[in-house]
């Protein structure tokens, strides 16, 4: 896999595209729809309690790179399994939650070291929590600083990158380093309705404040032509970071 935090990475390297569907077939039939237009798409809950691994190996053998969002939230041990049994779908990143604490980062960190394992991201604070919705469960700093501290302990637990929202992205980027994949979810272009997201930034923010990879569903999936949509993405990244497609 590509180094993610690498400058060069072209504009099909930072974006994934998520596959929020019901079964495998509504997956492949939005995939035929983006007729190659990505690289990476994001299995998430919804898909993956449906169709497991079987359609993760599907999409791998059709030459996508997949990143498996489950954001595992449980006791280290049965993270540190949930985190082995994901190594044998082949994905290439895997989502933990950076509120399951130190102890249970590291045992999945720990987990991902076996050859073939993914690379692993902890989700910080969700980019559909505003401060009302976190001060809600108990934590009274803003999202930003709560992202920050997550981040720091998923760094110092051997974790691999981060996602976070555009809104703490560029201070993430300046205390993680160059090196850090950071992944930013909640992306809407210019103009979009507004949905459950709540902290939102629009693909060429998001790129220029400091993100590797954006991860868009809705304005690609539900697009009357999901393709043109990823297309128009890709075109604001590359703008933004000045690279040709
Ligand atoms: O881990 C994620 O990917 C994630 C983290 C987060 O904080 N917010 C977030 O929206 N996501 C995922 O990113 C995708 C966003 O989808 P759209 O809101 O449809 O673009 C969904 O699959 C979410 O599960």
């Amino acid at each position: 896999m590509k180094n993610l935090s690498e400058e060069n990475l072209s504009p099909k390297d930072r974006l994934a595209v998520a596959l929020d569907v019901p079964d495998a077939r509504a997956a492949l039939e939005l995939v035929d729809r983006l007729e190659g237009s990505c690289r990476w798409l994001k299995v998430g809950m919804e898909l993956y309690y449906a169709a497991g691994n079987s359609l993760v190996e599907t999409l791998r053998l059709r030459g996508y790179s997949i990143f498996l969002d489950l954001k595992l939230h449980d006791i280290p041990n049965t993270v540190a399994g949930a985190v082995r049994s994901a190594t044998s779908a082949g994905a290439e990143l895997l989502t933990v939650h950076g509120f399951g604490g130190g102890a249970m980062l590291r045992a999945a960190a720990e987990a991902a070291q076996a050859p073939g394992s993914p690379r692993l991201l902890a989700v910080t604070v969700l980019t559909s929590m505003d401060h009302t919705e976190l001060a809600s469960v108990g934590v009274s700093c803003s999202p930003a600083d709560q992202a920050l501290r997550l981040a720091r302990l998923a760094r110092d637990s051997g974790i691999d990158g981060m996602v976070c929202s555009a809104e703490e992205v560029s201070s993430m980027r300046h205390q993680m380093g160059p090196d850090a994949i950071l992944v930013i979810p909640g992306i809407r272009p210019a103009g979009a309705t507004v949905d459950d997201q709540r902290r939102v930034a629009t693909p060429g923010e998001a790129i220029l404040l400091g993100a590797s990879m954006l991860v868009v569903g809705r304005p690609i999936t539900r697009a009357s032509d999901p393709a043109a949509a990823a297309r128009l993405i890709l075109d604001e990244i590359a703008a933004t970071q000045k690279l040709p497609l």
